[in-house]
């Protein structure tokens, strides 16, 4: 189809932060990419650093204000329940982020820019309705819904079920605070000071590899059943420099990322990787596929193993916006089913006294509790996080009293964002 004529004036020039965004978050919504991982590919690092602050903010923003992005443009449709054309919803949310959430960018190039990234991206017959609806938004802002007049901005742009859920675990003024967290970029130093000796890595991940490096006063061999990309890794090598450590993922493209990463740091070059399944018992042969020195270095016991789980990731959705978009409820099941066989077989690779700490970035009991409790038992004890959370090296005092807010009935670690200034974690120790 030829792109209808554009009236006569100055051609429309599409910047390229705008190209990149568009392209990202198509690529986003028609595969399992992450925009995590798209924002720092090569096309991305090419831009200036202008150009990539703009491209990182239009992502992360479109894709953490989607669901009310889309109930705001649908109203303003002819048609408010015509299927749109996927590159033209794509525009409509581009052109109405902008002229709702950025103060400095001029109304007239989020609209002329987003007409233009229909017309050039496969929707030409969709230029006009995408310029008359963002020109309505600039005339007549949308007026919430009435059914969702009490829900805030940042609880509409959640799915429903989520919140539902929140709201019943954590009661609606943490599930408010909760969801105003997921709608900002997450603060960078929250619970601990900075630390030059650690890697690069979010508070909420240092808290659970702290935990674990703290769980055990002198472990040493230390395996780290689901390590990659390593961040954990590497702070349990830094606080245990005499332990052996085995860091084991199911992912080869993973494990290499995060084995050329540690072969560089002297603090980490000594961590061996191994390609396993974790979820599969020890007796059996295929769950290490390096061969007979991986089988070698995973076999025997360790005195503390960190079972980091792979999870729905609910309490990252600040840093990873898409996972709402993906996330299903009944995901959560499956979930717990994997999570709970990955730490059975890491259980049976735990030393007599060792200690174990499971941890997932879910905010779900389906995820945390209930797996817990099928561990429970033939010797398998939980121990409180308590006396060990209460003396985590580079917390400061503010960081200490809200992490008492942080333990569990059972006295666990969960983290909640907007009650912790970090981002959502649960830890449990366990002891054999
Ligand atoms: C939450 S991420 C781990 C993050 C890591 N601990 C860190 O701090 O950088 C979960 C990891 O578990 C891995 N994984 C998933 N299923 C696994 C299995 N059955 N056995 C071992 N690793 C698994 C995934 O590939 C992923 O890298």
């Amino acid at each position: 189809m030829h792109a209808p004529a554009r009236p006569l004036g100055r051609p429309i020039t599409i910047a390229p932060a705008r190209e990149a965004a568009f392209t990202i978050l198509q690529r986003v919504m028609n595969s399992a990419a992450h925009s995590d991982d798209l924002l720092h590919a090569p096309a991305v690092d090419a831009l200036s650093a202008a150009d990539r602050n703009l491209t990182t903010a239009l992502v992360l923003g479109v894709l953490r204000w989607q669901i009310a992005l889309d109930a705001a443009i649908r109203p303003l449709l002819q048609r408010p329940e015509a299927d749109l054309h996927p590159a033209a919803l794509l525009a409509l949310r581009l052109g109405m982020f902008q002229l709702r959430h950025m103060d400095r960018i001029p109304a007239h190039a989020a609209i002329s820019e987003s007409v233009e990234l229909a017309r050039t991206h496969d929707a030409p017959h969709a230029a006009g309705m995408v310029n008359a609806v963002l020109r309505r938004m600039t005339r007549e802002p949308a007026a919430p819904r009435a059914t969702l007049a009490a829900e805030t901005p940042a609880e509409i742009a959640h799915p429903r079920w989520l919140l539902q859920r929140w709201r019943k675990h954590f009661g609606g003024k943490v599930a408010r605070a909760l969801a105003a967290y997921d709608q900002a970029e997450p603060p960078a130093h929250g619970l601990f000071a900075e630390d030059t000796a650690l890697p690069t890595i979010d508070d909420g991940s240092r808290l659970v590899a702290e935990l674990a490096a703290a769980a055990h006063p002198a472990p040493q061999r230390i395996l780290d059943a689901c390590a990659a990309p390593g961040g954990k890794t590497a702070v349990l090598a830094i606080r245990h420099p005499n332990a052996d450590i085995v860091a084991v993922d199911v992912s080869e493209k993973r494990l290499a990322r995060m084995r050329s990463r540690m072969d560089v740091e002297p603090s980490t070059a000594r961590v061996r990787t191994v390609l396993a399944d974790m979820s599969l018992h020890p007796n059996r042969t295929s769950d290490v596929v390096g061969g007979e020195a991986d089988r070698e270095a995973l076999a025997g016991s360790f005195d503390l193993i960190l079972c980091d789980a792979p999870c729905s990731g609910t309490g990252t959705l600040a840093r990873n916006p898409e996972i709402r978009h993906r996330l299903q409820e009944r995901d959560l099941s499956r979930q717990a089913e994997r999570q709970a066989a990955i730490l059975r077989n890491a259980l049976t690779r735990l030393a007599p006294g060792g200690r174990l700490v499971y941890s997932t970035c879910s905010l779900e009991p389906e995820e945390n509790e209930a797996v817990i409790q099928t561990a429970l038992g033939s010797g398998i004890r939980l121990l409180p996080a308590a006396d060990v959370l209460a003396n985590l090296p580079g917390l400061s005092d503010t960081a200490h009293a809200s992490l008492q807010d942080a333990l569990t009935a059972e006295g666990s670690v969960r983290t909640v964002p907007g009650q912790q200034p970090c981002d959502g974690f649960y830890a449990a120790i366990l002891e054999r």
